[in-house]
């Protein structure tokens, strides 16, 4: 019960957040039809007694009263409707809304990597397109208590014991309510299936997958699995929503024997000539509407619950948010310029939900000013480094200092908007190739001179070259005129947003260039380390970049070695050549492939 008005409660508060005169028009209009409809039953029986008693001008100002008691119901609905679609569409933007800011909003980015986590993601974005029957259901819902009211105080004038009615409608709204949690457990146990399902879906019907799956022979294996996934959600669905209507029906035939009782009571006593024929008619249509009434507040209940379940989903999915963002948020404003640099001290770090450590007592400092290279196999850790500088995670153990200052400790904000990052598995955004370069840097996103320079920092201006208006040029297959771009064009453009703030304090560079050739890599790096080195001198900002190429890695001022989540080794490309360690090793094997 708890859980309903809590799900009622927050609908309401998103409407009228949204709109109150849409909010307080719905309501009244829902009150007014809600209460007209029982007072036809009861101008219904006056009009059959005044007919019965041949009094013509008392039938016929019932008969009018009927009328437009009868108009009064379908209009005030028809009108509601309207309303409902329009609070729906805005309940329903208030929701999605709340979900991005919980999808992306946050600091970290640990609840897009826990399974059960993504499933009640995957559950909450279907449900947020159920907002039309919750809307509808919560006002009618209102509209049914008056209802019920009204009818009821029309059953007491005829026979006290007719008000044991309404009680027979317990037994079916609890059953709704056990059919509703029955089916909504299937839902949940179908979240999984049908996620995975989608997801084989959107690959198998992708255009980036089309080359491999081709090659590979794969449409018929991932058409099976995606069959096989499909069926065991479905099997699960069915299940639940089987035992859901038996328990529905079940109610149901309680409720339709007390119907039959209470309308033989009435015309046992009217055969008696205790009771008027407006009274046999008054308790036909009332019971009658007394069992739609219970039909109805099933269904809403229904609906009622899921949103309830929706919400109480929503609610869940926050607090583990807030309780695994690792503490409170920090305040302090990150400095302007760097002094001193960024240190790990003594850093560990296992991902939420595994037992193994990723990464294992790092201590280390990158200096102010300093490029710095990271390399080591792959799953050595050289990314986990890289979230946890940019904050997506916390450390588990030791801490992150900037200049001093404990990075757990600055806001989050100040700090994203002092660094800047790129990706390998950079982002398509397919907007006009202004937009796609310049949302790396919001507030200079209408500013061409300040996307060019992006670009030609990140030497990606050729990329314009291939567009038929430049900058303006619409990107991407959605588009009918959209331009389609290569892998490596896509990535310069990823470059070029990630370099769009001129002078961050910390540049991060996660393998952005790998779809690159390793000479367009080298000669990119060497003309940017020599911009990045002249930036640096001004504010002491530190560019880190992973890479798997030692020939780019070699012009860093400090290379850092990764294995099994510790740093192996460090120092810049003649210290660690002249160690002979790892560094030095797998250099002389990429430098033997490329001669
Ligand atoms: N979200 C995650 N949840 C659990 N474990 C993870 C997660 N992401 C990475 N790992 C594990 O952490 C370890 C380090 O991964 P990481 O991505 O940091 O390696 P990497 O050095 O960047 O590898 P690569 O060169 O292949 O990109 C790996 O063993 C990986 O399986």
């Amino acid at each position: 019960m708890r859980d309903l008005i809590r799900g009622a409660r927050e609908v309401l508060a998103a409407i009228w957040r949204r709109h109150r005169g849409k909010t307080i028009g719905s309501i009244l209009l829902m009150v007014a039809g809600a209460a007209a409809a029982p007072l036809i039953a009861a101008a219904l029986a006056v009009m059959t007694d005044a007919v019965v008693a041949g009094d013509s001008a008392d039938a016929t100002r019932a008969g009018l009263l009927v009328a437009a008691l009868a108009v009064a119901v379908l209009t005030f609905a028809h009108f509601a409707h309207v309303f409902y679609f329009d609070l729906a569409d805005l309940a329903e933007l208030d929701f999605q809304q709340r979900l991005i800011g919980l999808s992306h909003g946050t600091a970290g980015i640990h609840h897009h990597e826990d399974a059960a986590q993504a499933d009640t993601l995957s559950v909450l974005e279907q449900d947020s397109r159920q907002f039309q029957g919750a809307i509808e259901a919560l006002l009618n819902t209102l509209g049914l208590l008056i209802a019920s009211g009204v009818t009821a105080v029309l059953l007491a004038r005829l026979h006290p014991v007719l008000l044991l009615l309404p009680l027979a409608a317990i037994p079916p709204l609890l059953c709704g309510r056990w059919a509703e949690r029955r089916i909504d457990r299937s839902r949940t146990a179908a979240a999984e299936p049908t996620r995975v399902a989608l997801n084989l879906f959107r690959l198998a019907t992708s255009a980036d997958t089309a080359g491999e799956l081709r090659v590979f022979r794969l449409q018929k294996e991932l058409r099976d699995r995606h069959g096989v996934l499909w069926d065991r959600a479905g099997d699960r669905l069915w299940h639940g929503r089987l035992t859901g209507a038996l328990l529905t029906v079940a109610g149901q035939l309680v409720f339709a024997a007390a119907y039959i009782a209470a309308v033989l009571l009435v015309v046992a006593s009217a055969v008696r000539g205790d009771r008027s024929v407006g009274d046999v008619v008054l308790v036909i249509v009332l019971a009658a509407q007394v069992s739609q009434q219970v039909t109805q507040a099933v269904t809403l209940l229904e609906t009622l619950q899921r949103t309830a379940s929706t919400y109480r989903r929503l609610g869940e999915l926050e607090t583990f948010v807030r309780e695994r963002s690792g503490g409170p948020a920090g305040v302090v404003e990150p400095p302007d310029r760097l002094r001193e640099g960024i240190t790990f001290d003594g850093v560990g770090f296992t991902y939420p939900g595994t037992g193994t450590a990723v990464l294992r007592d790092v201590d280390l400092t990158l200096p102010a000013g300093a490029t710095v290279a990271i390399v080591g196999e792959n799953g050595a850790g050289k990314s986990t480094l890289v979230k946890l500088l940019c904050g997506f995670y916390r450390p588990t153990a030791g801490r992150i200092t900037v200049d001093g200052y404990d990075l757990a400790g600055l806001s989050v904000t100040g700090w994203r908007e002092r660094i800047a990052a790129g990706f390998q598995d950079f982002v398509r955004f397919e907007l006009v190739a202004r937009e796609t370069v310049g949302i790396g840097d919001l507030p200079r996103i209408d500013s061409s001179d300040d996307v060019l320079a992006g670009l030609g920092r990140a030497h990606a201006t050729d990329v314009l070259d291939r567009l038929d208006s430049g900058l303006e040029t619409q990107l991407g297959k959605s588009w009918t005129d959209g331009a389609e771009l290569s892998g490596g064009q896509w990535q310069k453009l990823a470059l070029g947003r990630a370099l769009m703030r001129p002078r961050p304090l910390l540049l991060v560079l996660d393998e952005p260039t790998s779809a690159l050739d390793p000479q367009a890599e080298h000669d990119l790096f060497q003309r940017y380390s020599e911009q990045s080195r002249r930036v640096a001198a001004g504010n002491g900002g530190i560019t880190v970049l992973v890479s798997h190429r030692f020939s780019t890695v070699r012009m860093a001022d400090l290379i850092l070695v990764v294995s099994g989540g510790e740093i192996v080794e460090r120092g810049d490309h003649a210290a660690l050549m002249a160690a002979r360690g790892v560094y030095a090793e797998l250099f002389g094997l990429q430098a033997a492939a490329y001669r």
